[in-house]
Formats: structure tokens, sequence, C-alpha cells
């Protein structure tokens, strides 16, 4: 079944159009990566699909709800992190995640509090004023906001950016884990070593349209690649020896 399906999903802000009828299917557990260049829509996808903006043309269902007449049950049912959204700056990381637990009607908060701080390595500044907190920290924080609540659809806009290495290839257990439990991910990314490597479905999106749907388990990075700066246009690169 799909999680998410959209039919010629459209936005135009005044002249530009970020959204050019983007059709799509993302199937239930998969680990979805929207690949494009700067400027492609990605953002603007993430945004009609968790009901931030309405779209000016075309649908979209999203857990089975429409996100432009059901927005509360969509919100309900997915965790979203936003690209640079950080934990308020006078609230500990307990704190902020106490909040949200909160808001979205947590049992045991305390404990899934923990449980994520331990799991992301940000349980040494759990007590800390976000404000002094570096940035991969507040990162490591608002990621997991976003599974607090144990949502079966999350939406996250790069999430590898501001963290070391170590720590990504943390995320990106805690990312396949969470897939292999029947999860759905739906991430943005322009980085095709991100997609190459975590994705089970990748579509490659350019000037608001997509332009490829591939399987990245099916290629190399090295393909992934020159598939990619094909689809956006350019020259692919020499294959490396
Ligand atoms: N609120 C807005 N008003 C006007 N234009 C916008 C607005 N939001 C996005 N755009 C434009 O729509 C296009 C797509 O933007 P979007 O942020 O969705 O791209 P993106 O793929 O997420 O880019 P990036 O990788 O740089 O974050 C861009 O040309 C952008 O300038």
């Amino acid at each position: 079944m799909a999680a998410i399906e959209t039919t010629n999903l459209t936005r135009r802000f005044g002249e530009v159009t970020a959204l050019a009828g983007l059709t799509l299917a993302v199937e239930e557990g998969a680990l979805f990566g929207l690949l494009g260049p700067n400027g492609s829509g990605k953002t603007t996808t993430i945004e009609l699909l968790t009901g931030q903006r309405a779209p000016t043309d075309g649908s979209a269902t999203v857990v089975g709800h429409d996100p432009v007449t059901e927005p509360m049950a969509v919100r309900e049912a997915i965790g979203i992190l936003p690209e640079r959204e950080d934990p308020p700056s006078f609230l500990t990381p307990r704190e902020y995640l106490t909040f949200v637990g909160e808001v979205r009607e947590v049992d045991d908060i305390d404990g899934r509090i923990e449980r994520w701080a331990e799991r992301l390595e940000f349980d040494g500044v759990l007590d800390a004023l976000a404000t002094g907190l570096s940035e991969g920290e507040r990162q490591r924080v608002m990621l997991a906001a976003a599974f607090l609540h144990d949502p079966d659809l999350v939406f996250i806009d790069e999430p590898l950016v501001n963290l070391d290495p170590i720590m990504q290839e943390q995320v990106k257990a805690v990312l396949s884990d969470y897939c292999e439990r029947g999860n759905t991910l739906f991430l943005s990314t322009h980085y095709v070593d991100v997609a190459a490597e975590l994705c089970t479905h990748v579509g490659i999106v350019e000037d608001g349209a997509l332009v490829a749907d591939c399987d990245p388990r099916e290629m190399s990075e090295d393909e992934l690649l020159s598939y990619f700066i094909a689809e956006v246009g350019g020259e692919p690169p020499e294959v490396r020896a």
C-alpha cells in the first residue's frame, strides 16, 4: 500500500513555479529519498505533504488522508524535521521534548526522552540550555522530537546535515531500523551518497518535476551520481578508475 501518493502536485509563488506537477507514490516501509539540486522543489514538496502549505493544483494522500482537507489527521500520523529548525534556545532538550511529548500525548514521556537521548547521544546535555548546544546536538534533539510519538511516517529535510561522520553512521542506523519495523521515511537531500547508501527508493526532482524514479540498491553510487547529473541536465562525470 502507498503511504504517500501525489497527482500533478503543483505550487506556484507568484511568477515562480516551485512544484510543476509532481506525480509520485511511496510505498509503506520505504526509505524514500527525494534527491534534487538546490531550488528543485524538495522543501516545497514536504511543506505540501505535511499540510503546511496548500497546493495551487493537484492533490496528495498521506497515510490515507488529504493534507488540505484533513491536516490534523496528517499531523497526528506523522513526524517532521524541517530544514534549519532548532529547539528553543531558552529551554533544555528535556524541557523541549517534554513539551513535544505532551502535545503529542505520548505515554511514558520521561522514559522515551531518556531512550532517545541515549540512542542519539545527547544524554550529557539533556539539562543544558539549548543555546549552548552545538549544531549537531541541536539536530539530534530535533530528530528525537520527530520520532518521539512513534509515528508511522516521518519527513526529514536533509537528515545528516551538521552531523559528524560517527554521528551520521548512528543516525543512518536509526533511520534504517525505523523502516525495517515497517514505518516509512521521506527524506529530502541533495547528497547522492546519502541517497545511494540509505534509501530503498529514490525520486530525482528537477525544476519541480520528477525526472527519475529508481531503486538505488540496484546501482552503484557512481552510477546513481551519473544518473543524477544526466537527469538534472549536466554532463556525467568521468568514471573513476
Ligand atoms: N515562499 C516562497 N516564495 C517564493 N518563492 C519560493 C518560496 N518557497 C520556495 N520558493 C522557490 O521555489 C523553488 C523551490 O524551492 P524549494 O525550497 O522547494 O527547493 P529545494 O529543492 O528545497 O532547495 P534547497 O535544496 O536549496 O533547500 C525555488 O526557486 C525557491 O526560490
